[in-house]
């Protein structure tokens, strides 16, 4: 009982640090399929990658991202329930300890072993990614859930180099990259408004959640969990999960196109 009480007392502790932990929009969710809404005004996503914004990949010590210049409007997402042109920022990924669980959105209450973010800014409507992740219309990140099954030969172009980037703080040159080879076939969504799902937690994302997952085997994952959450000097530590679970919906809508 003792170790639930600890728990208990950290978890309100985080709350008073980051009261918006509690706020009205916060993400992931638990999908409920039946509930969400077909929105005839949703208009078909377009994304569209110059494979030369891609610059580097880091590993930042709570996950893997590949980072692009997001200086110009080279590498852009509209389309789907955005209004304007939002910029391509970062990609990166979210799994657990085990292939059973990892996403951070769920479908029905059944979770999938992974998903990849994809992550854009409003640079229609502010100068800067920190500006837009405080804005409520800041951010726009597609989501892409990764299920159980073959491996999937274009993220092998990522997990093939998630060795020289084991340290947190680590980075590598990683360029010539499109990320749209990581999407499905279909690019049918649901969306909905919340937040990063990584402190500060911000309310600025209009989620994106692509309805067909994309393939990943279990060496791969086990790739991701044999990245280290701790840097050269510090007691090496993997990091063998970094998912969010589902928050509260209240009563927010899910719209489907
Ligand atoms: C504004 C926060 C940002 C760092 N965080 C992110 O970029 C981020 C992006 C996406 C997601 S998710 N999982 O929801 O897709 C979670 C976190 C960030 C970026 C630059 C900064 N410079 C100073 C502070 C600072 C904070
Ligand atoms: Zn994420």
């Amino acid at each position: 009982m003792q170790g639930r009480k600890i728990q208990a007392e950290v978890l309100l502790a985080y709350e008073e640090v980051f009261p918006v932990a509690n706020g009205d929009r916060q993400s992931p969710i638990d999908i409920k399929t039946e509930e969400t809404k077909y929105d005839p005004s949703l208009r078909p996503l377009n994304p569209n990658y110059d494979p030369a914004s891609a610059k580097i990949i880091l590993n930042n010590g709570h996950s893997t991202s590949v980072e692009f210049d997001d200086t110009v409007n080279k590498s852009v997402l509209t389309g789907g329930p955005l209004c304007g042109t939002y910029r391509l920022r970062q990609i990166h990924f979210h799994w657990g300890s085990n292939d059973e669980a990892g996403s951070e959105h769920a479908v029905d209450g059944m979770k999938y072993a992974a998903e990849l973010h994809v992550v854009h800014w409003n640079a229609e409507k502010y100068s800067s990614f920190v500006e837009a992740a405080r804005q409520s219309d800041g951010l726009a990140v597609m989501a892409v859930f990764l299920k159980i099954g073959e491996c999937n030969p274009q993220l092998k172009k990522i997990t093939d180099r998630l060795d020289t980037i084991r340290i947190k703080g680590k980075r590598a040159l990683f360029t010539n990259f499109d990320p749209s080879c990581l999407l499905p076939k279909s690019l049918d969504y649901w969306t909905y408004f919340g937040s990063l799902t990584v402190p500060p937690l911000l309310e600025s994302v209009i989620w994106i959640v692509l309805r067909e997952p994309i393939s990943v085997c279990s060496e791969q994952l086990a790739q991701f969990r044999s990245l280290l959450s701790t840097a050269e000097d510090e007691v090496a530590c993997c990091l063998l999960r970094n998912y969010r679970p589902p928050q509260p919906l209240k009563g927010r809508e899910v719209r489907r196109n």
